[in-house]
């Protein structure tokens, strides 16, 4: 059994293979870039106004208007001083501008133009490459790529870019016990809910889920699962039978399939024996089957190899305050749920690792030591 700390320790020393792959801006969104991005223009791409107006050419009371220039449009327009253009954001501005005046700050009668105010020089012009110049560096490797990065590089005219993959990631359940909702339950059984938390938890992250498969609890069959799945996913996450009760076979089928272990059982609660192994460049985890235990074993020891495999960095726990008095019973360290309001955490009733719904409630797993804590004491959460 590890430590919570070397737990995660052994899990941030693994070095996934992060595989190159070129797609388009619009399917890059949570991914990284594994390249640098160099600017192939200049942002703006011409001179053009901030404003609905008129393009003004020297300083002067009033203005004779020789034109309009809208959005998009092709002007040969060219001013000379005392000459004004009317003028639509997004324009380019005629040669000889000097300045666009709002239109609110003007007053017109034909082709006379007078203005209620002076705009300095330069003023709502938008200066060709004043934002990005050509051959700058615009993102580094790296980069986590947001919605605004998507659009920056669309913006560049720019349809390819290198990313890190994403990591296939498999499902297997285990346990004969398991009926799929929509089916009639039998005697003894119960419905199946890890393999719908676990993909459910997965969509909310850049990776490929590869799909849930099924298998009963017998050795031979869950090998061959585990033979199976291995030959199209980086990571594997197996649901039950890691346990020491005479039909959990996880184990024994990992080793059958050279699954080297990295940590078998964490001094924690829920979640105690997680599994964590790799077979050359895969990754598996066998996951507790209790529905809490499987899902808080993910966000805390997944979450950070998929985003090893992404280029980004695990997330760090926040910190937050007890909202109340508690005692942490037994000897295990625990993280509990939490839901967390206005940086204070309130744990939640119905801890077992059996139950969900507290974690449904929630919206945080919150760690403490066994022993007392008091109201207002900082405590790390990972939200969820
Ligand atoms: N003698 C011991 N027994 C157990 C120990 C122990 O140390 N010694 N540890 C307990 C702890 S802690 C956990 S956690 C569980 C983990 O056991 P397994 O990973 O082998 O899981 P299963 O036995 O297959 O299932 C446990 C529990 O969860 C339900 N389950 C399983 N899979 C699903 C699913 N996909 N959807 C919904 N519910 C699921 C299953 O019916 C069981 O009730 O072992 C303890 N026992
Ligand atoms: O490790 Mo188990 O999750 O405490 O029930």
């Amino acid at each position: 059994m590890v430590s919570i700390e070397e737990a995660f320790e052994r899990i941030a020393k693994q070095r996934p293979v992060r595989v190159k792959q070129h797609v388009h801006p619009s399917e890059a969104v949570g991914l990284h870039l594994a390249d640098v991005v160099v600017s192939p223009m200049d942002i703006p791409v011409f001179d053009n106004s901030a404003m609905d107006g008129y393009a003004l050419c020297g300083e002067s009371d009033t203005y004779r208007i020789i034109g309009e220039v809208a959005a998009g449009s092709q002007s040969e327009l060219t001013l000379a001083p005392g000459q004004a253009a009317r003028i639509f954001t997004g324009a380019r501005v005629p040669k000889g501008t000097t300045a666009v005046i709002m239109q609110e700050k003007t007053l017109v009668e034909g082709h006379a133009l007078s203005l209620t105010e002076i705009p300095a020089a330069g003023a709502n012009v938008r200066i060709k490459g004043e934002e990005i110049r050509q051959g700058q560096e615009v993102f580094q490797a790296g980069h986590y790529i947001n919605a605004a990065t998507v659009g920056m590089l669309l913006s560049l005219g720019i349809t390819s870019v290198s990313v890190f993959a994403r990591p296939r990631v498999g499902i297997l359940i285990t346990g004969n016990e398991l009926v799929t909702a929509g089916e009639q339950l039998g005697e003894g059984q119960i419905y199946e809910s890890n393999g719908g938390s676990l993909q459910a938890a997965l969509q909310q992250l850049p990776v490929e889920v590869t799909g849930v498969a099924r298998v009963t609890d017998d050795l031979e069959s869950t090998s061959s699962a585990i033979r199976d799945l291995l030959g199209e996913v980086d990571i594997l996450l197996i649901s039950g039978g890691i346990s020491v009760g005479d039909y959990d076979f996880v184990k024994e089928a990992l080793a059958q399939n050279e699954v080297e272990e990295v940590f078998y059982k964490v001094d924690q609660k829920p979640g105690k024996p997680l599994f964590f192994g790799k077979r050359k460049h895969q990754f598996v985890y066998a996951l507790p089957g209790n529905p809490a235990s499987s899902l808080t074993c993910f966000y805390l020891y997944v979450t950070p190899l998929i985003h090893q495999f992404l280029g980004g960095a695990a997330k760090v726990p926040e910190r937050v305050g007890l909202g109340h008095d508690f005692e942490v019973r037994g000897v295990r360290p625990t993280f509990y749920r939490a839901k967390v309001e206005e940086g204070v955490a309130t744990i939640l009733d119905k801890q077992s690792s059996s139950m969900l719904h507290s974690f449904a409630l929630g919206n945080g797993l919150v760690f403490l030591s066994p022993g007392i804590h008091n109201k207002g004491v900082e405590i790390p959460v990972w939200y969820y």
